[in-house]
């Protein structure tokens, strides 16, 4: 999962398509990684599949697991800082939220422990 951030400090959140696993919620930019990749490469490549961004300053924030009734998931959250986030461009609805307003947008449940990372790194 990637935490990316903007230059004024806001966090790039998207929204899940209807149908889609957690669909409906707000959630980091991110995907399963493929056969042979790191987890760093899938961030890289998931930013960019999913917002036509390439990010700077990329550091590894830490792992965690979740098990929904239908699927057991390992998280790896990076974060990293975009410098033109204006050149977003997002298939499903997207914003950049102040950390402080994240509680405003509902997230899968397994994003509360993603969004303790993020405030722990600072
Ligand atoms: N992208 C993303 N997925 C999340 C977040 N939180 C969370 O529980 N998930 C779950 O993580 C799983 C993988 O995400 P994804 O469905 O976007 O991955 P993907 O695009 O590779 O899968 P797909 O091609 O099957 O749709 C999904 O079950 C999704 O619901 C989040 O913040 N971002």
């Amino acid at each position: 999962m990637v935490a990316a951030f903007n230059g004024c400090g806001q966090l790039l959140l998207l929204k899940r398509d209807q149908g889609r696993h957690c669909g409906g919620l707000w959630s980091f930019p991110g995907g399963k990684i493929e056969a042979g990749e790191s987890a760093g490469a899938a961030a890289v490549r998931e930013l960019y599949e999913e917002t036509a961004l390439v990010a700077t300053d990329w550091r590894l924030l830490g792992s965690h697991t979740f098990t929904y009734p239908d699927r057991h998931l390992v998280f790896t959250l990076f974060s990293c800082r975009c410098t033109d986030p204006d050149a977003a461009i997002c298939e499903s609805e997207h914003r950049w939220v102040e950390s402080a307003a994240l509680a405003d947008f509902p997230m899968p449940e397994a994003n509360s422990v993603l969004v303790a990372m993020l405030a722990v790194a600072g």
